[in-house]
């Protein structure tokens, strides 16, 4: 006999409290839509509160003994019948329920509040505590719960406590493991990354972000093992182990002594113990199936957008890391703000650790917008997480260094990281509904960041949030303030966002394709906003692959192509006079420059994966003027000090009608 764990890993939540939704989005109201969970939930209820109310409402004292009327059937003095010693059933049945439903108490009240915990850290922080957690299970997997239930009842003679108590404590780690997957998933959501991203604490995280979501589960592996724990008590109660009172086991126990004799006697215990179990199982359903619907995303929207997360990089030489001949570090921009030199961040890929990005260099002065543009799967996000320290798991900076107001990012420890995340550099993410909370009203999302970095009261954090959405242009914010994030257009979303992104007063804002899922008018009032913050004198780094946002945004770009800078310039000179040959065929696939009844001109070929990455020119496979000489080494990155612009590529000013030379 082990101890069980429901299979159920579903998308999970509930919170009560002021934030909740209110009908026809509440939670019980949907889940008792559910007409079987709701008649379940009623008739739990109702044994629950007939056994609580035993003493009042039983007929007859549980233990009293009338040997003249023993082992009769139901009658109108004994409307369930009696037992062997002439004890009326109904009445033991109902005073029964308490040893019973005492002992189901009695284990949740270890199981969760050892396990939920333990499963949240583990997959949140992940580390020693995590292998703990999973060796733990692993090993309590392998104990046989009755051998230890019976240790600790010659301990603890017909202690029924301690066996359910010891009963939960063996199911906790299993409980840990089940609520580390799911945390697992929460972890990559968009809205926690937001959080990460705003500096919020992981504790803070931990018990708002990812306790709601995890809910569910919890609530589905409760029910499961409560429905254990009323077997495991009947079991007890069966081998005379357990408490000499009546409880629904040891009414089993006299029961089946006289099936021969007196089967009915079997009937009302049974149906007692099957329906509750029943009950509870088709409760947990409806539970899981609620909350399941509640997290789904709108019919008409995407799901949320994840980041992968290889795990296990470890600090050995890279796949495709660049030799130092191919690199050129010029010293750091004195008045930069943000100045990034040589950084190459790996990831594990098929199990071995690859530069995603190499050798990426740029600077970015305090009221500049600063673009990176490139394909999909050039390196951009992977760029501008590397910039938050938000890396996925297994991740690392291999080399290279991350200038911002004079601390090197790319050595900083978690607690710098924390103190500059959302106070210094803010963060807007390309999928506004994902990145905020649906468990949380947008005001009360905005209105913590801005307590998290102001340290003001509760009220005048409402007050500072109503100024935020007025200044983001959000039309009536207190309104929006008591919305939940499905009740918001993708661009107010995107408002609150940026509400939340400014609510540090960072210095640099890094917004990854801020108006792609918005519609074009949107798109221009995000832009207008941008342009605003620019004004105000905030440095902002925008990632696109639209050179319309490009052009009508940033002062300077960086074009990347296969985890390379391949081009970097003022947004004029490059859109008019591109040097890199990739720069001048992704212009010329620019959807802006259709013409009509013609079909669009596109760059052939894909972008190669890092792992695929050639020697020497990225590029060359899909280069129209590619030579041998591009294939021989990698590319250096040449600064053409005169034209204030840098290229990587060997004959940087073919294309603008210089002297070609290999
Ligand atoms: N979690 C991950 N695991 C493995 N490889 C990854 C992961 N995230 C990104 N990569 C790889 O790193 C490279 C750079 O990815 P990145 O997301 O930075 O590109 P991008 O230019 O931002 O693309 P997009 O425009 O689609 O967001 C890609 O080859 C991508 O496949």
């Amino acid at each position: 006999m082990n101890t069980p764990t429901a299979q159920h890993t579903a998308p999970a939540g509930g919170r009560k409290g002021p934030r909740r939704s209110t009908a026809p989005h509440g939670f019980t109201a949907r889940l008792l839509r559910k007409k079987a969970a709701a008649a379940s939930a009623g008739y739990l209820l109702l044994v629950v509160l007939v056994t609580l109310l035993a003493s009042p409402l039983a007929p007859y004292d549980p233990d009293e003994q009338d040997l003249t009327a023993a082992l009769q059937g139901p009658s109108g003095a004994h409307w369930l019948g009696t037992g062997e010693l002439g004890r009326d059933v109904l009445s033991r049945l109902m005073h029964g329920g308490q040893i019973t439903l005492l002992g189901v108490l009695i284990t949740l009240a270890v199981y969760l509040p050892l396990g939920v915990p333990a499963g949240m850290i583990a997959g949140y922080k992940g580390g020693w505590f995590d292998r703990l957690v999973l060796k733990s299970a692993d090993l309590i997997s392998a104990v046989p719960v009755i051998i230890v239930l019976l240790v600790v009842l010659s301990v603890f003679t017909n202690n029924e406590s301690a066996a359910m108590a010891a009963n939960g404590l063996l199911g906790a780690p299993l409980l840990a493991r089940v609520v580390r997957s799911a945390t697992l998933g929460v972890k990559e959501e968009l809205y926690v990354r937001a959080a990460v991203a705003g500096g919020i604490r992981d504790r803070v995280i931990i018990r708002r972000h990812v306790l709601p979501r995890v809910t569910g589960v919890v609530l589905v592996q409760a029910s499961v093992f409560g429905a254990y724990a009323v077997l495991l008590e009947t079991g007890l109660g069966f081998l005379g182990l357990g408490t000499t009172k009546a409880s629904w086991g040891s009414m089993i126990a006299e029961a089946s002594k006289n099936i021969g004799t007196d089967p009915w006697l079997l009937v009302p215990s049974g149906f007692m113990i099957i329906s509750f179990i029943l009950a509870l199982g088709l409760l947990s359903d409806g539970l899981r199936d609620t909350l399941a619907e509640r997290y789904a995303p709108p019919a008409d929207k995407p799901p949320s957008r994840r980041m992968g997360r290889p795990r296990g990089a470890a600090p050995e030489p890279l796949r495709t890391e660049v030799p130092d001949t191919a690199r050129v570090i010029e010293d750091p921009d004195p008045d930069a703000l943000l100045s990034v030199r040589g950084l190459t961040v790996s990831l594990t890929i098929e199990g071995t650790p690859t530069a995603v990005i190499r050798d990426v260099s740029f600077d970015l002065r305090s009221g500049e917008v600063l673009g990176i543009v490139g394909e999909t799967g050039c390196g951009k996000t992977i760029t501008a997480t590397s910039l938050l320290g938000m890396l996925p798991a297994g991740g690392r900076i291999a080399s290279g260094t991350i200038l911002f107001e004079g601390t090197d990012l790319a050595r900083a420890d978690a607690a710098t990281m924390r103190r500059i995340r959302g106070r210094r550099i803010g963060w807007i993410s390309q999928d506004p509904i994902s990145s905020l909370d649906p468990s949380f009203t947008a005001g009360a999302q905005v209105a913590e960041v801005v307590r998290l970095h102001t340290g003001c009261s509760r009220k005048q954090a409402r007050e500072r949030t109503l100024e935020l959405f007025a200044k983001v242009r959000l039309p009536d914010p207190g309104r929006v303030a008591g919305s939940y994030p499905h009740q918001l257009s993708g661009g107010m979303a995107q408002r609150v966002g940026i509400a939340a992104a400014l609510a540090g007063d960072p210095a640099l804002v890094i917004a990854d394709e801020p108006t792609t899922a918005l519609d074009v008018t949107v798109q221009a009032e995000i832009l207008d906003l941008l342009r605003e913050l620019q004004a105000a004198g905030t440095a902002v780094v925008l990632i696109t692959h639209d050179w319309g946002v490009l052009a009508d945004l940033c002062d300077r770009a960086v074009v990347m192509y296969a985890g390379e800078v391949v081009e970097e310039a003022e947004v004029t000179d490059l859109v008019t006079t591109p040097t890199h040959p990739y720069t001048a065929g992704l212009l010329g696939s620019d959807p802006h420059h259709a013409l009509p009844g013609q079909p669009l001109p596109a760059v052939e070929g894909a972008v190669p994966p890092p792992t695929q990455w050639p020697v020497g020119c990225h590029f060359q496979n899909r280069c129209p003027r590619v030579t041998d000489a591009c294939k021989e080494k990698p590319v250096v990155i040449s600064r053409l000090v005169e034209l204030e612009r840098s290229t990587r590529c060997i004959r940087p000013l073919e294309l603008i009608g210089g002297p070609a030379h290999d």
